[in-house]
């Protein structure tokens, strides 16, 4: 059962998927977006480290999960973003590093129900992706050689054919400079919210409309 009810009636949800393999820059495009776009920032990957940190009933199995890359059970973290979305008071969200496989996408579905009016994937070459994330230095127990392996299979395998599923797809690419790639986030950003703006509703990510960007 949809849960978009738990919003107050009448207000217009903006969620925008960001996504990309490990290490491709999701969080550093988040907090640029979150400052001149003004949507708040839902990492999936920080709200779970913070039921770690806070030792919560399941905290001790999500940090084995993430140390060897695998996937939390999706009704944990749906849960989460949900908790998160109605705090913030927000009406516009970036939910960062979500969904990563086909049954997070229907978890979210089932319980969230708010379609993403964009998924923006940030793409970049594996060689990249693994120079940045040994380079990231955030103290974090799964940015090891053996654990990266392991996320990018999940990546490759699980988190792909999600972000093929939606038709509303901007892609940008990751490899450029983090102010380069906003360049082109910005771009798409401004012409989802321009769009919005003219249709005065959402643009849903799974209607026929032609995609921002070029699609994979
Ligand atoms: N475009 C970029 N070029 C070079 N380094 C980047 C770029 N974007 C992010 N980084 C750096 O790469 C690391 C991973 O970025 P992060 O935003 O944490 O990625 P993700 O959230 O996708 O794992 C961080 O140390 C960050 O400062
Ligand atoms: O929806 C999610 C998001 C993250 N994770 C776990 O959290 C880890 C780190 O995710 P994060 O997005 O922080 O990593 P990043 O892609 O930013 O390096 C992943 O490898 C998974 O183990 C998960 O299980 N489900
Ligand atoms: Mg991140």
């Amino acid at each position: 059962m949809s849960q978009a009810g738990a919003f107050p009636p009448g207000k217009k949800i903006t969620v925008v998927f960001v996504i990309g393999g490990p290490g491709s820059g999701k969080g550093t495009q988040c907090s640029k977006i979150v400052r001149h776009f003004g949507f708040t920032h839902l990492s999936a990957g920080d709200l779970l480290r913070q039921q770690v940190q806070s030792d919560t009933e399941h905290g001790a199995m999500i940090k084995n999960l993430m140390h060897e890359g695998k996937l939390v059970p999706s009704d944990i973290i749906v849960r989460l973003l949900l908790t998160a979305m109605l705090q913030s008071g927000n009406d516009r969200f970036l939910v960062d590093g979500f969904p990563r496989n086909e049954e997070n996408r229907r978890a979210y579905e089932s319980v969230i129900g708010i379609e993403p009016e964009l998924v923006l994937f940030i793409d970049c070459p594996r060689e990249e992706l693994e120079r940045r994330i040994l380079h990231r230095d955030q103290g974090r127990d799964d940015d090891n050689v053996d654990t990266i392996r392991k996320r990018f299979q999940v990546f490759h395998d699980s988190t792909l054919p999600v972000v093929l599923y939606y038709d509303r797809m901007g892609k940008v690419d990751g490899a450029k400079s983090a102010d380069a790639v906003f360049d082109d986030v910005k771009a798409i950003f401004t012409q989802l919210l321009t769009t919005q703006a003219s249709q005065g509703g959402n643009a849903s990510s799974r209607r026929s409309n032609p995609p921002l960007c070029s699609v994979l």
